[in-house]
């Protein structure tokens, strides 16, 4: 696939950004551009709303895998790109337009140059919520072609293109979602007395939550608490019966995942008796940290540097989180940021990774996965 063809699946991919589990003509548009490949070594599965492609080796000694992500998220995009959304409301904003087209030029490439060992392209659904990572590797369908080894990349804006960055160990936190319903009495704004405001419960647990990364996570530790979208009430003159507190919750352990999980509990009893309400608490969708296996990243690291290939910068962990930890919890592997220059960041709306970043993929996985570099560290 040369680099028309690649900007053209990207662009295409851009214009329909679908939440998770709902990737259906973005499954339909994967489906047709592997269709246009040579298939006289391709195996193609389907999985709920994702695709699974193995390209059967020559002569394979191990069967290893590359991961793409297939979700949009729910922001209105405001790039201002020729081929921006045209999915109201719904934005590829992380770039996993970008993963699918370097994963689909991953694949032509192995499609029209049979590989030594196995390679199995895994378009991954549900990402970014509910999680596609965990049902995936847990179905037949992913347990009858499951790989020794497994990877996977990430653009990220603040990196320059021609950049990649990585880190053996921990790269990306152990995360969890938090839904919360807090609920009390409404009534007429100028009879408070008589009514229990729910704004004034969901403030006051928004200010308090705070005090759990300050005051209650070891300062040489690290967490995150983030309400990222708050709804209350009806009307100005209207006392709220009801506030939705939706947020995400990051930690780089388990312990320090419960940790914050029981102070949050604690401060919604807190708050329920302050206020006299009741509440109903979701954890939603719960990621594993990505660990990078240190024989695989060192040794990709070498392979790149060696072979001037990009520049490897070692980052430091991000509280970021990817379900594809749940791959690397069970099968090694890695995954690593691919630099795509843009001045707003991940899940902005103006987010646009620069299509270079597509090439530079490309020329440090095509050898990779060709001379088998993987194989030294299984
Ligand atoms: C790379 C990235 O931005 N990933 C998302 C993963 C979402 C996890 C989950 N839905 C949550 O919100 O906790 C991230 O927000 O880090």
């Amino acid at each position: 696939m040369d680099t028309t063809r690649l900007t053209d699946v990207r662009q295409s991919l851009h214009r329909i950004p679908e939440l998770g589990f709902e990737e259906h003509k973005t499954q339909a548009f994967l489906l047709s551009v592997i269709a246009e490949l040579p298939q006289a070594h391709l195996e193609v599965t389907v999985w709920r709303t994702g695709v699974l492609v193995l390209a059967r080796g020559e002569s394979p000694a191990r069967r290893v895998a590359y991961r793409a992500d297939m979700d949009g998220l729910p922001v209105r995009e405001e790039t201002g790109a020729r081929y921006a959304s045209v999915h109201d409301g719904m934005m590829h904003a992380c770039g996993h337009d970008v993963h699918m087209t370097i994963a689909l030029g991953l694949l032509s490439h192995f499609a029209e140059h049979r590989p030594m060992d196995d390679i199995l392209f895994v378009f991954q659904p549900a990402e970014e919520g509910p999680g596609g990572a965990l049902p995936m590797l847990q179905s037949d369908e992913f347990k009858h072609l499951r790989p020794d080894a497994i990877f996977a990349l990430h653009v990220q804006p603040e990196l320059p293109v021609g950049q990649i960055g990585l880190r053996p160990g921990i790269l990306f936190a152990n995360t969890s979602e938090l839904f919360i319903d807090l609920v009390g009495r409404g009534g007429h704004a100028a009879f408070p007395h008589r009514a229990n405001d729910m704004v004034v419960a969901g403030a006051q647990f928004i200010s308090a939550v705070q005090s759990i990364v300050s005051r209650n996570v070891d300062p040489l530790d690290s967490a995150v608490i983030t309400i990222g979208r708050l709804e209350a009430g009806t009307k100005q003159n209207i006392i709220a019966e009801r506030a939705r507190l939706e947020g995400t919750m990051r930690a780089l352990s388990s312990d320090t995942m419960e940790q914050l999980k029981h102070r949050v509990e604690s401060l919604l009893e807190g708050t329920a008796k302050m206020f006299d309400c009741t509440y109903e608490l979701d954890y939603g969708a719960n990621y594993h940290q990505v660990w990078n296996e240190e024989r695989l990243t060192e040794s990709f690291i070498s392979f790149v540097e060696e072979n001037a290939l990009a520049r490897v910068e070692r980052v430091p962990t991000a509280m970021t989180g990817e379900d594809f930890g749940y791959f690397l919890r069970e099968i090694p592997g890695f995954l690593f940021w691919l630099g795509a220059q843009s001045p707003f960041g991940l899940h902005h709306a103006r987010m646009l990774p620069d299509q270079a970043c597509v090439d530079v993929a490309l020329k440090v996985l095509v050898p990779y996965f060709s001379e088998r570099v993987y194989l030294q560290s299984l």
